[in-house]
């Protein structure tokens, strides 16, 4: 596609927004060269404690990342194609006066933006947007003996719910387990997906796990509570109450989940990236620094760690980590049961720990450890054409002849000098949930679910 002139912040609407970037779909004419794209544009935050100073990713690693070091991970087939496009400050500023995000605001400093194919756009497509976070328990080998009981017992995910809330975010009480997501067994997956919608219903869709857009626009709860949205009649042979809809968008879901491998690869890949959890990282990092061996307080670890764990990874360092690790870590896409994966995360610790012994640097462990927090992070979008449908039409196929595609984006590379942090909040996300079980009766405890792998 030419990159002529750019279209006027006019011709772009609003789609979504994470913690980083903003996103905004091509609206102008179909003719256009920019139809059927999408544009990330780097956000300015609003709220001083929500800017990370210092965080910053070179923005060359940041576009070919996706590309280089993932697509030959998670398969390419599952990636979009991301272009850096000029953008100019004047372009930017009517944009800011047009159009306003709902959390923070577009950063007018930025000099370029990034294109990407607009995964929610197309006639008669349903996107549905997942955010699945962690999908596998870590590494018994390397916790330490007072975590590895509620580690080994609790996801990241369910425990860090619960921190957030007792930290005041607004967090749904029963929120879904992304190991039953992951599992592979159709009545977790339902239950999973089951309970992404109720939190999705009881926020009024504002949870960034789950979301639903019907020919590039978002659907609220509110909408699907309407007898007329045109995503019902599209969803022909449901019944089109609310509870109907909701039945049929989650068997489309879950089908489309089943018939893909890519949880099952995204987790083997985690795990297998993060094969000594952070704590067995953090003493692998020790072991290999006297001066961080001696760092006293916790304090001073926390800081200290980004900068033993060396410089923000480079394209060329992320090249030759990739080049090294791409033998073993191929293998993710075919572990089937979970003694393969647990298998491939010990070669992996094996590998990773000879190769620091040899060096004196557990930089290799930490790009590991990063990589894996990008896979830790990523959302999916499954699109799935529905087609053009009348209202009372009687088929119940999806699509007609066009397949169900899964694509995986937020792909970023993490920041090196967030490992302090990851540590940190590792030992504040396991003593809460700790205190928590701590208050609870035998009995109330006892109800408490596990996390199964
Ligand atoms: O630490 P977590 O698990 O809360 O993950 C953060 C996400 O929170 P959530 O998924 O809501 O729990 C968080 O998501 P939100 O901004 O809450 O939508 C970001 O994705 C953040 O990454 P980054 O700052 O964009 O690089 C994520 O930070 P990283 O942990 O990936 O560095
Ligand atoms: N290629 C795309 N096509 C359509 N919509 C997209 C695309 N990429 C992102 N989006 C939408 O924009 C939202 C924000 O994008 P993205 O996840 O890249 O932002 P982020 O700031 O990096 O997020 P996070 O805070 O989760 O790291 C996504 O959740 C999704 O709804």
């Amino acid at each position: 596609m030419p990159l002529s002139s750019l279209p006027p912040p006019s011709s772009w609407q609003y789609t979504a927004e994470g913690g980083a970037n903003l996103v905004l779909s091509f609206a102008g004419p179909s003719t256009s060269p920019y139809a059927g794209y999408a544009m990330r544009l780097r956000k300015r935050k609003l709220a001083e404690a929500k800017a990370n100073a210092g965080e910053a990713v070179h923005g060359e690693v940041e576009t070919s990342f996706g590309r280089d070091i993932v697509a030959p991970l998670l398969g390419q087939e599952h990636l979009v194609e991301m272009r850096e496009i000029a953008l100019e400050r004047t372009w930017l500023e009517e944009l800011a006066t047009c159009m306003r995000a709902a959390v923070d605001e577009v950063d007018l400093n930025a000099r370029v933006g990034v294109l990407v194919e607009d995964l929610i756009a197309g006639d008669g497509v349903l996107a549905i947007e997942i955010k699945p976070k962690w999908g596998f328990l870590p590494n018994p080998a390397y916790l330490s003996a007072t975590k590895a009981p509620t580690k080994t017992s609790h996801c990241r995910t369910c425990m860090h719910r619960f921190y957030k809330r007792a930290s005041g975010a607004a967090e749904q009480q029963d929120g879904f387990c992304p190991l039953d997501l992951y599992s592979g067994d159709e009545g977790r997956v339902r239950r999973a997906v089951g309970s992404l919608f109720s939190s999705w219903e009881s926020s009024g869709g504002a949870i960034n796990n789950l979301r639903f857009f019907y020919e590039r626009k978002r659907v609220s709860p509110d909408e699907l509570q309407s007898a007329v949205h045109p995503l019902k009649y599209a969803l022909v042979a449901c019944d089109s109450s609310f509870d109907g809809t909701r039945a049929r968008l989650t068997d489309l879901l879950v089908s489309a989940l089943f018939a893909s491998p890519i949880l099952r690869t995204l987790a083997t890949l985690q795990a297998t990236l993060d094969a000594f959890d952070i704590e067995g990282l953090v003493s692998l990092i020790q072991s290999c620094d006297t001066a961080m061996r001696s760092s006293p307080a916790n304090d001073d670890l926390e800081r200290n760690l980004a900068s033993f764990a060396g410089a923000q990874p480079s394209l060329s360092d992320w090249r030759a980590f990739l080049a090294r690790r791409l033998p073993l870590l191929s293998r993710a896409a075919q572990c089937t049961s979970l003694a393969e994966r647990h298998a491939l995360r010990d070669d992996m610790a094996g590998s990773l720990r000879r190769a620091s012994e040899e060096a004196g640097s557990a930089r290799g462990a930490v790009l590991a450890y990063l990589l894996s927090a990008t896979l830790k992070d990523c959302s999916l979008i499954v699109r799935i054409p529905l087609g053009a449908r009348e209202p009372g039409a009687e088929k119940d196929v999806v699509g007609e002849g066009a397949e169900v595609q899964i694509m995986a984006i937020d792909l970023d590379p993490k920041p090196i000098q967030r490992l302090g942090k990851y540590w940190r909040m590792d030992g504040e996300i396991v003593e809460c949930w700790r205190e928590r079980l701590e208050r609870m009766t035998d009995a109330e405890r006892a109800e408490v679910r596990r996390c199964v792998e």
